[in-house]
């Protein structure tokens, strides 16, 4: 694949325009790298090369570029993967001497700690690892802040008291002999550190727990805590807010009053949005957050630079509690911080004898005891759980069909995983086809009967509630099913499966689309944030009928909001969306359309995440070798943080 007319830089010569010739480098790449070359004075065509993958690899979603591993990388054009082998790439031991002499670049030793000596320039080495300054900026202050508090005096506890309150809030129904109670080891651990993560799929019990941690703190500290729950998107937030409730709603009574009604915002709020500025907010390290705990969910989701501005905004005495599942797709923006805080934990020392954490993470394990038939309790491993990392394991809420395929996907087992699609289920189905080549010749709708009928029953569901001005249930209706793409266009994209499935509907539901534009029951996706009105990108609504005429009803929480459609500016249909875009939603019913072969897009991550989205049953769309090809290819964001963590 090469690059068409308008993507060419008409300023590239050498290097950058045999790069941006193949498609590698766009046109804003090129443009970028030449206009700081020449502010810094910088000539040399591999600098310049390097300056233009960096603002590349952020498109991608990487903080750096590895110069050891960046010509191994996988480059993509229009979601489709672009050859590199044969590009003209520097040797790596001469770029990097050419990088540290450049004027553009600010060169710092791998093993090197505290603030980089000299100016900024628009470059920063560190190691192999090229960055652009301010991105390195980044993750230096949340790798410092995660470390300071690592290493502050953890919070005082008393362990009889943190034991005597976990026993009154997990037991072990449920869970095989000898399985460690992992939510409780969870609720200990966010409790004797300043920073933890409780890391876990879909229906762990990550909300649960996190009631519970809160329910504790505020048990051990008469319940004077202010706390604060926070979520990438308004979404997230309202899903947050709602499920906290309802879980403590199910706490003992004298433990769930200070927390019963917790609020949820978005982490732009919660930092306080300034019109002047995208990247600065009011709250930072001069003006702190006032919250003694803050609980971040959906954490995966949330980009490099905004993990750094949370924690920079938070107090050292405040507990820091983040929520996510690692194996997710990572944040549309740069970084992976989630994976790369469980990653570094995995990897973490045990916790030394005279810790004053171990005893009670000890006794939080107290309730593994021997079981009547005197099956000893697997050893917990309390390496990770020193860094304050727990990885919930039991599934709590799909069919096993799907925590089974999920469970091979996250292991990357990639038999395992054809094994379960194949066996097949009540919640789980696949479609064994080649879309690609059914978009050639033959019926391409060929064995997707099950699909249509999914695609009526709620359509026609949130049709009826629509009309009936029931906005509750239409935007209910509209998560029952959804169609999910990798890719926005050609045979396996968002464009084509909207147009199969609104012309399914359109053919079975009298009166359906009628009424132009904003016709009755349309399903809406919201593409960019309006943080004005609480609509953020993302969020998927119904046009429905009310008492004020015809509005757009958003799910938030136990009653849906209202808005008029004069207010809404970036909205389009959504009869399917990109799993990137349904990262943070579930869906009683996902389809996934498995991308082909080539696209760039298909990795395990994407795999996962798709068929998570599902609460109720999953069906696949595709081949078993595209299949195969994305449990074995994991997502590579290109991060120091890991490493340094
Ligand atoms: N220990 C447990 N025993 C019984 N049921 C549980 C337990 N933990 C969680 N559940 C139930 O499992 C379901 C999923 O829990 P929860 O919503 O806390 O998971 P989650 O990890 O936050 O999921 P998601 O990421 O999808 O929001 C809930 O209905 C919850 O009540």
């Amino acid at each position: 694949m090469s690059a068409t007319v308008e993507e060419v830089a008409v300023r590239a010569t050498g290097v950058l325009a045999e790069f941006n010739a193949r498609g590698v480098l766009s046109v804003a790449d090129v443009n970028v790298a030449l206009t700081l070359s020449r502010l810094c004075g910088e000539a040399d065509p591999d600098v310049q090369l390097a300056l233009a993958l960096t603002v590349r690899a952020l498109r991608g979603g990487s903080v750096c570029v590895d110069l050891t591993t960046v010509d191994a990388e996988v480059f993509e054009v229009d979601e489709a993967t672009v050859e590199t082998a044969t590009l003209p790439w520097p040797e790596p031991t001469a770029w990097r001497e050419k990088l540290r002499q450049s004027p553009a670049v600010r060169y710092r030793e791998p093993t090197a700690e505290g603030p980089v000596p000299g100016e900024p320039r628009p470059l920063l080495l560190h190691g192999d690892l090229l960055y652009l300054d301010r991105y390195f900026a980044s993750e230096e202050s949340v790798r410092d802040q995660l470390v300071r508090r690592r290493e502050a005096t953890p919070p005082a506890v008393d362990p009889k008291q943190l034991a005597g309150l976990l026993d009154r809030l997990f037991d072990r129904d449920g869970l095989e002999p000898g399985e460690p109670n992992w939510q409780r080891v969870a609720a200990a651990s966010c409790v004797l550190h300043w920073v933890s993560v409780i890391a876990g799929g879909p229906g762990t019990g990550k909300t649960t727990t996190v009631a519970k941690v809160l329910a504790t703190l505020q048990a051990l500290h008469g319940g004077r805590l202010r706390i604060m729950l926070a979520a990438p998107t308004g979404k997230a937030a309202a899903r947050l807010e709602e499920a906290v409730r309802t879980e403590s709603a199910r706490l003992p009574a004298d433990l769930a009053a200070p927390v019963a009604d917790l609020r949820a915002a978005t982490l732009h709020r919660v930092l306080g949005w300034r019109p002047d500025s995208r990247t600065r907010f009011r709250h930072d390290a001069g003006h702190p957050l006032p919250w003694d705990v803050v609980v971040l969910d959906e954490m995966s989701m949330v980009s490099l630079p905004m993990m750094a501005r949370l924690l920079e905004a938070t107090r050292s005495g405040t507990r820091v509690v983040l929520v996510g599942d690692p194996d997710q797709l990572t944040s549309v923006e740069a970084g992976a911080v989630m994976a790369d805080v469980a990653g570094a934990a995995a990897a973490a020392p045990a916790l030394r004898p005279d810790d004053v954490r171990l005893t009670a993470l000890q006794q939080a394990r107290a309730d593994d005891r021997p079981d009547a038939d005197g099956a000893r309790p697997a050893e917990v491993e309390l390496a990770p759980v020193a860094r304050g990392v727990v990885q919930l394991r039991h599934t709590w809420r799909f069919g096993a069909e799907i925590g089974a395929l999920a469970d091979a996907l996250r292991a990357g087992r990639a038999d395992d995983a054809v094994a379960v699609l194949r066996a097949g289920g009540q919640h789980l189905s696949w479609v064994e086809t080649d879309l690609a080549a059914s978009a050639v010749g033959g019926d391409p709708l060929a064995g997707l009967e099950p699909l249509r009928q999914a695609v009526l029953r709620s359509g026609r569901a949130v049709d009826a509630a629509a009309r009936a001005g029931r906005a509750a249930e239409a935007v209910e209706a509209l998560e029952q099913h959804r169609v999910l793409c990798a890719h926005r266009g050609g045979p396996f994209g968002v464009a084509r499966w909207s147009r199969v499935v609104e012309g399914w509907l359109a053919e079975a539901v009298e009166g359906y689309g009628e009424g132009g534009e904003w016709y009755l029951g349309r399903p809406l996706l919201v593409t960019a944030n309006d943080p004005d009105i609480g609509l953020y990108n993302g969020d998927t609504g119904v046009v429905v009928s009310t008492g004020r005429g015809l509005q757009a009803a958003f799910s938030r929480g136990r009653e849906p909001v209202l808005h008029p459609l004069i207010h809404l500016d970036a909205v389009q249909s959504v009869h399917a969306m990109t799993v990137h875009k349904a990262q943070g939603s579930q869906f009683a019913q996902v389809t996934f359309v498995v991308p082909p072969l080539d696209s760039a897009l298909l990795t395990r991550e994407l795999l996962y995440t798709a068929v998570t989205r599902a609460r109720d049953r999953v069906e696949v769309i595709g081949t078993e070798d595209a299949l195969r090809r994305a449990v074995e290819r994991p997502a590579n964001r290109a991060s120091g943080l890991r490493h340094r963590l």
